[in-house]
């Protein structure tokens, strides 16, 4: 299957409505893919957190409406990354993930909420839930750039089926070592495929890493964007999942103490 994501940068200097169009642009051009990722609090930029209870949205608002109409032009299962979602007095970190018929498949609500250098943890609320989802390209595993720290999360999405871990991202570049060794660990621990969507650009003085993954589930990274807006594009065979998992069955030989 034929997969991308959009590696985009994020300008300080424009609105959440500028960005959308062009993120729409942007999906325009990408017409025969059957899987597309988006990155993290992109519209808002995940950095700009004088935005984000202003321009947060409830979970069927604008931003939801735009992206399954992108998911259904486009015919590709769309993972649109995240937005600010308001439920009441809360309001979370969350990514949608809609069918290629633009049907909601599922939400995922940010778990780990990061809080170094970050008002996150301050200004939303962690989801409880964790995510992997049966779809019509395989079953997907659900999260949020600081959740990739936290290796838990991901076996237990491999419990639940996960053969393709999909990773929604605004990493800063100051840590890009440490991007790149979760990527590829995340996906050669699980055995699956593992594919990361992060921003570019300057914001808030904070430069962001980029450096988008498709990592297979032997560890070994199949493409990686650089440091500017791009498509980062790959052709996977999640059958490859099944032959590694069988060839070096380690995910049986667990060892699972009380
Ligand atoms: O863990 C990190 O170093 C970055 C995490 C992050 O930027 C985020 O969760 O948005």
């Amino acid at each position: 299957m034929k997969v991308a994501a959009v590696q985009f940068e994020i300008r300080d200097e424009e609105t959440k409505e500028e960005r959308i169009e062009r993120m729409a642009r942007l999906l325009s051009g990408l017409k025969g893919y059957d899987l597309i990722l988006l990155p993290e609090i992109w519209a808002t930029g995940y950095f700009s957190f004088e935005r984000y209870t202003k321009e947060a949205e409830p979970l069927k608002g604008p931003f939801f409406q735009r992206m399954a109409q992108m998911a259904q032009q486009l015919s590709s299962v769309l993972f649109a990354g995240s937005f600010v979602e308001q439920e009441g007095k809360n309001y979370y970190n969350t990514s949608l993930l809609f069918d290629a018929n633009g049907e909601l498949l599922a939400t995922y609500r940010k778990i780990h909420l990061f809080r170094y250098g970050s008002k996150e943890g301050e200004l939303l609320t962690r989801g409880e839930e964790v995510k992997a989802v049966k779809t019509r390209v395989g079953c997907v595993g659900l999260s949020t750039c600081y959740d990739l720290r936290f290796p838990e999360l991901y076996r237990q999405q491999v419990e639940l089926g996960a053969e393709l871990l999909l990773v929604t991202s605004a990493w800063p570049h100051q840590r890009l070592a440490h991007w790149q060794l979760f990527n590829a660990v995340r996906a050669l621990e699980n055995q699956c495929f593992l594919i990361s969507c992060n921003c570019v650009g300057y914001t808030h003085n904070v430069l962001l890493g980029g450096h988008s993954q498709v990592v297979d589930p032997w560890g070994v990274v199949r493409a990686q964007a650089g440091e500017q807006e791009t498509v980062l594009t790959a052709e996977i065979d999640l059958a490859e999942v099944k032959r590694v998992r069988e060839h070096f069955p380690q995910l049986k030989h667990r060892v699972l103490r009380a």
